[in-house]
C-alpha cells in the first residue's frame, strides 16, 4: 500500500472541518497531521495535533492543506502552503478579488484547487446550466440559493459559479438568497420565457458529499506540478 497523503485541515472545528476529520479517520489513503482552528476551543478529534491560527508556523510537514474556513483565515493558510511547497484544496467562499488573484500567483509555485462546491452533482449542474443558457437565448435566468442561518456570504459561492456558467452561455443571471433553519445547501437555476419555464435544482442532503469531494481532490492534487486545477479535471480527467 502507498504512503498516506499527509493532510492539514484548516477550519477543523467548523461544520465542514468536523465532517472532513470524521471521514478522513475512516480512510487509509490520508493521514491528518494537523487540525487548525481560529481559537483554542475544543479538540475536534483525539489523537490529532490541534493548532490555533496563530500557531500555523509550528505545524508539522504536510502534503496538502484542505481549507474550509472564512475569508479572514484564507491568506495565512495560502502563505503556509506556498512556504512549505504543499498543495492547497480550498472550498472557502466569499473570498475577495485580491484573494482569488493570490490563488493564481500561488499556482506558479504550488498545485492549487479552489472550488465553490465539491459535490459531483453540482459539477454536472454547472455543465447543464451553460448548455441550457446557450440553447435559450433571450430567456430570463434566475439563480435562487438557500442555506442555513449561519452562512455569512450571499450569494453563495456556488450560485456565483453557476452564474458564471450561465454567462458563458450568454445569459444574464439574477440572484436571490434565502437563509433558513439548517438547510445544507440548495441551488435552483430557472430559465423562463413567456409560457414556459425550466428549473434545474441541486439539493445537498449532508456535508459529507462536499467533504468526500475535497478529500479525493487532495489525494489527487498532492505531488502534482504547480498550477490551477479544477475539480472535474481531478475527478473525471
Ligand atoms: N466548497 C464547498 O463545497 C463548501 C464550502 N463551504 C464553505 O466553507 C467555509 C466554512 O463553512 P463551515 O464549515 O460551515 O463554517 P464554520 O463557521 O462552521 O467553520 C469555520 C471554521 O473556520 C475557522 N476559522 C474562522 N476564522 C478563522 C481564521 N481567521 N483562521 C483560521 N481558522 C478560522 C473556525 O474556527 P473557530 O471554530 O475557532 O472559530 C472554524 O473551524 C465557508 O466559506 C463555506 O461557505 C461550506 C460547505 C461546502
Ligand atoms: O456555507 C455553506 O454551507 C456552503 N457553502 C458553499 C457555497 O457558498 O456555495 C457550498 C454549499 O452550498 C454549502
Amino acid at each position: 500500500m502507498s504512503t498516506p497523503v499527509r493532510l492539514l485541515v484548516h477550519g477543523a472545528s467548523g461544520r465542514m472541518g468536523r465532517a472532513l476529520l470524521r471521514l478522513a479517520a475512516g480512510r487509509e489513503d490520508v493521514a491528518v497531521v494537523a487540525a487548525v482552528q481560529r481559537t483554542v476551543g475544543q479538540r475536534v478529534v483525539d489523537g490529532i495535533p490541534h493548532f490555533t491560527a496563530s500557531e500555523l508556523a509550528g505545524t508539522p510537514a504536510f502534503d496538502a492543506a484542505i481549507d474550509f474556513s472564512l475569508p479572514e483565515g484564507f491568506d495565512p493558510v495560502l502563505a503556509l502552503c506556498r512556504g512549505r511547497g504543499a498543495a492547497l484544496v480550498s472550498g472557502t467562499t466569499g473570498l475577495f478579488d485580491v484573494q482569488r488573484a493570490a490563488l493564481d500567483s500561488a499556482a506558479a509555485s504550488i498545485p492549487v484547487l479552489w472550488q465553490a462546491n465539491f459535490s459531483v452533482g453540482v459539477a454536472v449542474l454547472d455543465e447543464l446550466v451553460e448548455r441550457a443558457a446557450s440553447a435559450l437565448p433571450g430567456w430570463d435566468c434566475d439563480i435562487v440559493e438557500s442555506h442555513h442561518v449561519h452562512k455569512r456570504d450571499a450569494p453563495s459561492g456556488t450560485a456565483l459559479a453557476l452564474g458564471e456558467s450561465a454567462q458563458r452561455g450568454g445569459a444574464q443571471p439574477r440572484y436571490a438568497s434565502l437563509r433558513a433553519g439548517d438547510i445544507v445547501g440548495e441551488h435552483l437555476v430557472q430559465f423562463a420565457t413567456v409560457g414556459e419555464r425550466i428549473e434545474l435544482v441541486h439539493r445537498a442532503g449532508n456535508r459529507d458529499i462536499f467533504a468526500q469531494g475535497a478529500l479525493l481532490a487532495a489525494t489527487r492534487l498532492a505531488g502534482r506540478p504547480p498550477g490551477r486545477y479544477g475539480l472535474r479535471q481531478l475527478l473525471f480527467g
